[in-house]
């Protein structure tokens, strides 16, 4: 059976206000049901494009079909229920320090206007998944920042959005708690849904077989076919 493409982008150019183009006919899809790992030096686009995928960032020319449209063709509420389908975990987490852990994990509920058994019913398996029992009611500034990492993909997946593009989603984790993050992502992943990895980290697909590698090498889309692999030890060089 032929993968369904999620997200098409052809041809992308891309940059901030008269500087630099992070993006300059760049190319590439995700399919549905993909493991992709997005590798990049810092700074050389990886959040930029989670954004424009998310629908949160405007870009210059060229196309980027989500779901089969345009992304520029959706109207807000297009876009609204594009964004309901995926889950984002951001490199900063976006966590609310003076909430607890359930409000935090049950706000995109909230906003998509679940009923309250719902919510707890959904809140309480996110919790149980993410191994995060006991920590329900502590406020999100005291965890540490694995604990933090983990609430936010729980706040990521709790909608069962059928793709999560989490950036830099072990950044600043020692290999132990880098593992427990990738133990979830691999369950999330046997369960149907499509994820996306943005790191700068080069070891990190070497934790998952048959994931997908591209790299974003000066201002485009590189995918490295498995045999290649040895090609990401270039990665620090890369633009
Ligand atoms: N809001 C912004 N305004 C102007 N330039 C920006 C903005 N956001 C990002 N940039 C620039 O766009 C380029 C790509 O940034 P981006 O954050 O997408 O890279 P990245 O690969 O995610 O980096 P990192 O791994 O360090 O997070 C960088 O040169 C950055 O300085």
């Amino acid at each position: 059976m032929k993968s369904q493409l999620l997200v098409s982008c052809r041809g992308l150019y891309k940059r901030y206000r008269s500087s630099e183009w992070v993006f300059e006919d760049a190319w590439v899809d995700v399919k549905q049901g993909d493991f992709l790992f997005l590798l990049g030096a810092s700074g050389s686009g990886k959040t930029t494009f989670i954004q424009i995928v998310a629908g949160e960032l405007p870009y210059d020319r060229g196309v980027v079909e989500v779901n089969g449209k345009d992304i520029k063709s959706y109207g807000s509420s297009g876009l609204y229920r594009w964004k309901r389908k995926i889950g984002i975990v951001f490199q900063d987490f976006r966590l609310l320090g003076d909430n607890t852990v359930f409000e935090n994990i049950a706000l995109p509920l909230i906003l998509m206007g679940y009923s309250r058994p719902d919510i707890e019913r959904r809140v309480n398996a996110a919790v149980r998944l993410l191994k995060l029992q006991g920590k329900e009611d502590v406020l999100c500034k005291t965890l540490s920042g694995g604990e933090q990492q983990r609430v936010a993909i729980a706040r990521a997946i709790v909608h069962s959005p059928g793709m999560i593009l989490a950036d830099e989603p072990t950044g600043n984790l020692d290999d132990l708690h880098t593992s427990i993050i990738f133990d979830i992502l691999k369950s999330l992943h046997s369960r149907g849904i499509t994820v996306v990895i943005a790191t700068h980290d080069k070891r990190l697909p070497l934790l998952i077989s048959n994931a997908r590698v591209i790299m974003i090498k000066k201002r485009r889309f590189v995918e490295v076919v498995p045999v290649l692999r040895k090609d990401m030890s270039g990665l620090a060089s890369s633009e």
